[in-house]
């Protein structure tokens, strides 16, 4: 079969700064696929190109069969792929139900339902009245996960999610995007090591813009250059 998500030869170049350089990748229906790779690696860039944030400059980036390489990012919002990036998109002055009811309102459907389910699901529920900007770091990024879950996604792009959440918010926010598959699939750039192993069934190692492993996470740790590149360094904690 297919996969849902593929790009094939993306290449993302920043003068002679190679940050995606012919990276082939595929999404399969239903998995939870963790991106990982030390900083700089083109992680942020790639995703960047998968929802269109950024154009390839060569390459073709396919959603369940349709070439999507041409699409601005609103389309493919549209088209199925929501993310959540680094840098925070919240709406700070507006509150918790304000910020996710504009996510809800972009798709149609019931606001008040919308909302409700879409917090629920990030155990945000109690937070409505909050203005966004008061709400903790972790707080946020749930609040930005809650956003892209609104928009009923067949892929949700996550940067980062877990950076700035508690240990017991960590173990919750797993917990969440387990129950997310196999209706959506799960693609995740993520520093902590312990969520990538506990929670990818795939992952995709990144070094200096190419893909350097590919592989469940028993076959990733294993491998020998994503131990020298990466998980046998400094920068497994990020
Ligand atoms: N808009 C830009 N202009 C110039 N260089 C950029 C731009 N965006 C990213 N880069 C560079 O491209 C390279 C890849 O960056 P990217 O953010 O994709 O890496 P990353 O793997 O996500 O890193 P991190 O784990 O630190 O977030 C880096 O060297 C970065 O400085």
């Amino acid at each position: 079969m297919a996969a849902l998500m593929e790009a094939r030869g993306v290449v993302r170049h920043f003068g002679g700064l190679k940050a995606v350089d012919g990276v082939d990748f595929a999404l399969e229906q239903g998995e939870i696929h963790a991106l990982i790779g030390p900083n700089g690696a083109g992680k942020t860039t790639f995703v960047s190109l998968l929802s269109g944030r950024l154009p390839v400059q060569a390459g073709q980036i396919t959603l369940a069969g349709r070439d999507i390489t041409a699409l601005p990012a609103h389309a493919r919002v549209r088209a199925g792929i929501a993310y959540t990036f680094q840098i925070t998109s919240i709406y700070p002055r507006l509150s918790v139900f304000e910020n996710v009811a504009l996510a809800v309102q972009s798709r149609g459907g019931d606001i008040a339902q919308g909302v409700a389910s879409a917090l629920a699901r990030v155990n945000l529920t109690g937070f409505e009245a909050q203005e966004a900007g008061t709400l903790s770091y972790g707080h946020q990024r749930l609040l930005e996960v809650a956003m892209g879950l609104a928009l009923h996604p067949r892929v949700l792009i996550l940067d980062e999610p877990t950076q700035g959440l508690a240990a017991g918010e960590i173990e919750g926010f797993k917990a969440l995007v387990r129950g997310l598959v196999p209706e959506t699939t799960v693609l995740l750039i993520e520093h902590n090591m312990d969520v990538v192993m506990d929670l990818a069934h795939r992952i995709t190692v990144l070094n200096f813009g190419q893909v350097l492993a590919v592989g469940t996470p028993s076959e990733v740790r294993a491998d020998r250059s994503v131990q020298e590149a990466y998980l046998g360094g400094d920068h497994a904690a990020g």
